[in-house]
């Protein structure tokens, strides 16, 4: 991985005048629950458009992403109904009408040469994922989306597409969005070998379509390390959930068999990375704040929050509340304290990078060096904006490193990532005077966070 060369800080556009993060000097204490989880959302929607009828995915995610896959499978000839309240419960759902897959066998005549475009916005799930399923339906597909989309590294997923004989016509830079997709007949699946180094998404998504490929798919990954393996154990059990036969046969190999998948429904636990800044929030104040709904089992990389706010000083409990949930409570130190190094927490960095940036001692966080090809190059972008806040900070060959706290005002860039405007959130907190920059790219996975934050920590 390379260590990019610093760049200048690029400025607040004049245009936005920013969020004004709440600050407190005194502790939070409250209560919160967050919307569903993004991950497990588009994997439920995609396995819908791929079962043998309607499926119906309870207490879905509501924000840019999901809405962003929920288009795109519309357009690849899905249907989808908005239920407002599913049952008793009060909680909304989506009845989601599969796509009706044709294989050749059956259907030899070409499906509509009608050309169909899917806009990726800037979600690696939908950018990652449905590349396969397009190939499925045998129609031309053009995938594009945000300008900063166009930088995510997309060549495994093109490389497995093109292994499976699929043709793929990049129209701008190899590797990368804009292009076309286009199987006239079909993917009948098989064995191939990409390099996941970049995104453990390549693998899943490749995963996901399997169970509709003749052959199923044997997937084997030629590099040493894939980030964020529970994204890959999610998909695998998301799979075997709707009772599709999966096994890895060897570390880094994966197999999943033909078959189709019955109409389900499922309901979707919280997201468990979103919850972070909001458990960050007691953290960062010596204050309590607690989330009933915590799922006891989770694959989410999220399950790891207990362990990893306890290692800055916490004092973190789980009740069960019921069989599958519990309420989380968290209770934040007088002082911060740095757990020196860090390994491998994917895209819960820049929420570990706010405690860490907060902390007297130094934190160096390693193998995370996907993270350049996440929604912005964040190790540039957290590098960048903990020297904005006063700190001290440096990037690394597989990460980077905070050496010294934030402590001034500024304006903090978002880099139209999510992830980012909460990394600012959450230091505001703690620091007066911090601002954040387009805190609507929230919407990304969670649309109406100024105002659940707002109801936490006080406006
Ligand atoms: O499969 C998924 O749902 C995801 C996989 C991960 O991608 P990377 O492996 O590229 O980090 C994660 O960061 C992303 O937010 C969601
Ligand atoms: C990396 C992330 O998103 P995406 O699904 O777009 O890859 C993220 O949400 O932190």
């Amino acid at each position: 991985m390379n260590t990019h060369q610093h760049t200048a800080a690029p400025s607040v556009p004049e245009s936005d005048p920013g969020w004004p993060a709440p600050h407190r000097s005194s502790p939070v204490h409250g209560q919160v629950t967050v919307p569903a989880s993004k991950s497990l959302t588009n994997r439920y929607l995609l396995l819908a458009a791929l079962a043998q009828g309607p499926s119906v995915v309870v207490h879905p995610l509501d924000s840019r992403d999901s809405s962003l896959m929920l288009g795109a499978l519309e357009a690849l000839g899905a249907g989808t109904e908005h239920i407002e309240r599913w049952d008793a419960s009060g909680e909304a759902a989506v009845r989601l009408t599969p796509l009706g897959l044709t294989p050749l066998s059956l259907n030899p005549r070409p499906p509509s040469s009608e050309p169909v475009s899917v806009d990726c916005g800037l979600a690696g799930t939908v950018m990652r994922f449905l590349p396969a399923v397009a190939a499925l339906t045998r129609r031309r597909v053009r995938f594009d989306g945000d300008p900063e989309a166009r930088i995510r590294p997309m060549g495994a997923v093109l490389e497995g597409l093109r292994a499976l004989s699929a043709q793929v016509q990049e129209e701008g830079t190899a590797g990368h969005l804009p292009f076309v997709v286009h199987a006239p007949e079909g993917i009948s699946g098989g064995e191939v070998s990409i390099d996941a180094s970049a995104s453990s998404q390549f693998v899943s998504g490749l995963l996901l379509a399997a169970p509709s490929m003749p052959q199923g798919l044997t997937l084997r990954h030629t590099g040493t390390e894939v980030p964020s393996l529970e994204h890959v154990e999610m998909t695998l059990q998301v799979l075997a959930e709707l009772g599709v036969e999966t096994s890895s046969p060897a570390p880094f190999t994966w197999r999943v068999e033909p078959g189709p998948i019955a109409p389900f429904t499922v309901r979707v636990e919280p997201d468990l990375s979103n919850a972070g800044p909001f458990l960050c929030a007691a953290a960062v104040t010596s204050g309590e704040v607690s989330m009933p709904g915590w799922p006891l089992e989770s694959t989410q990389i999220g399950r790891r929050w207990p362990k990893l706010l306890s290692d800055f000083g916490c004092e973190v409990s789980l009740t069960p509340t019921s069989e599958t949930t519990g309420t989380l409570t968290v209770r934040g130190p007088t002082q911060l304290v740095s757990p020196g190094a860090i390994d491998g927490t994917a895209e819960l960095t820049p929420t570990v990078a706010a405690l860490a940036a907060l902390c007297a001692g130094e934190t160096t966080f390693t193998s995370v060096g996907h993270l350049r090809g996440h929604e912005t190059d964040r190790i540039a972008a957290l590098v960048r904006e903990v020297r904005r806040l006063g700190g001290t900070a440096e990037e690394t060959a597989d990460g980077f490193r905070i050496l010294s706290p934030v402590r001034s005002p500024a304006t903090v860039l978002s880099y139209a990532d999510h992830r980012m405007a909460t990394f600012a959130a959450v230091l505001g907190l703690a620091v007066p005077g911090v601002v954040v920059e387009d805190i609507g790219s929230t919407a990304k996975t969670m649309p109406d966070f100024p105002h659940r934050w707002s109801a936490l920590v006080g406006a």
